[in-house]
């Protein structure tokens, strides 16, 4: 029945305005399944690699689809994903492309959801899940690799950890946007949207914290819920052997005085989230800081583990992280994708699915943050391909209800 019977590939247009992957899979009994590779800006070193679209779908056509087409069921997810894995005959995806890789491998999981008259998430979490909910968090202030001139830390991210349902979660990360808009204003800081839709003000990192701490307890207040925030350092970006350590706009910080900076920062702005605040080489930094916070806060990975079990299994042993990122296309599968959740929740480490900078209005992330159970999904604030995920969860809440 979930026979694949036809892969169609094709270039459409991100939200940058770059072309992008995007795949139809069809099924002997008429299953539909359509979906869209994102794209990173501050990418990993080490992730799967993308290829520009046209050379990934002509590859795709010649060495995936003829194997995939009538050979595979849509309904196991691991043989196509296995297939994809050893049409492509790499370990980086670098012959047929992440993006018609992940884009393949998303697009067969809803076809088949599509001949079960399932949605998404219960195809690939089961029958079980739609419960649970992640509790969004939404970039409002940001900069780093998308936006220049504004701050130096990549993204301040409001966290609505309080709220009674993802809805309320949902609209509250909206409002803090707004308010942040109306904070700027009245400081006469006139402010343009960087990639993911949050602001980016030409103001420097130790004017967004206290923007982002009063404009998260005027909605907090408003809402009746607690609202916290974090960070995506992007660190990896600023790092600099050369210069000696983490570039600012104003100092160079060396590895010790990192660990220090964010140590306080946590601190002071009692921080529930910190992603990649070292740089994706060094384990050993990011377990120093652990250390010191990882009690109080999540410290989180990903340019560090690029959603890949390998650099998890390492990052779990030395006690590096309690959290990672999961962008399914910066390891190429759904499958992988979903080995490095399940090693990551069994080592009690938190889960974060993840749009990327680059987006569609694909929404597959929204249903594999349900279906995996995810504690958080970042997926911006506002913006039409980041409202896709955020109103798809309204709708998975609303159904399953
Ligand atoms: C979403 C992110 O940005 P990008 O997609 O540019 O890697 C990120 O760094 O977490
Ligand atoms: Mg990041």
């Amino acid at each position: 029945m979930t026979l694949i019977t036809d892969i169609r590939l094709r270039r459409i247009l991100d939200s940058r305005g770059n072309a992008t992957v995007e795949a139809d899979v069809l099924t002997e009994s008429g299953g539909f399944g359509r979906a869209a590779a994102p794209s990173g800006a501050s990418t990993g070193e080490f992730e799967a690699i993308e290829l520009p679209p046209n050379e990934a779908i002509a590859n795709a056509r010649e060495h995936a689809v003829p194997r995939l087409v009538g050979e595979v069921h849509a309904g196991d997810q691991r043989a196509v994903d296995n297939t994809l894995r050893a049409a492509d005959g790499t370990d980086d995806f670098s012959e047929i492309g992440a993006n018609s890789a992940v884009a393949i491998s998303m697009a067969t999981a809803k076809a088949a959801a599509d001949v079960l008259g399932a949605p998404l998430y219960q195809h690939l979490g089961g029958a079980f899940r739609g419960d649970n909910f992640p509790v969004p968090l939404g970039n409002v202030i940001g900069g780093g690799e998308h936006a220049a001139d504004a701050t130096d830390i990549q993204e301040f991210l409001s966290a609505p950890v309080g709220a009674p349902s993802v809805a309320d979660a949902v609209f509250a990360n909206a409002a803090v946007h707004q308010e942040i808009h109306d904070m700027l204003i009245e400081r006469d800081t006139p402010a343009g949207k960087g990639d993911e839709g949050a602001w980016a003000p030409s103001i420097d990192d130790a004017e967004a914290f206290e923007i982002l701490d009063e404009a998260t307890s005027t909605v907090a207040e408003e809402v009746g819920f607690e609202i916290k925030f974090g960070l995506d350092v992007a660190a990896a970006e600023m790092y600099d052997e050369d210069e000696g350590g983490y570039v600012y706009s104003d100092q160079v910080r060396d590895t010790d005085e990192q660990v220090e900076y964010i140590t306080e920062l946590v601190e002071e702005w009692d921080l529930a989230y910190v992603e990649d605040p070292l740089d994706e080489n060094d384990f050993e930094a990011f377990t120093d800081l652990t250390a010191n916070v990882g009690d109080q806060t999540l410290i989180c990975g990903d340019d560090l583990f690029v959603t890949n079990v390998s650099r998890l299994e390492k990052g779990i042993e030395m006690d590096s992280a309690n959290s990672i990122l999961i962008k399914p296309n910066q390891i190429g599968s759904l499958t992988d994708a979903f080995d490095a959740i399940e090693l990551a929740a069994n080592n009690t480490y938190d889960v974060i699915v993840s749009h990327r900078s680059g987006e569609t209005e694909d929404t597959t992330i929204a249903h594999l943050a349900v279906a995996t159970d995810a504690d958080f999904i970042k997926t911006g604030a506002v913006g039409g391909e980041r409202t896709a995920k955020l109103n798809e969860l309204i709708r998975i809440a609303d159904d399953a209800a």
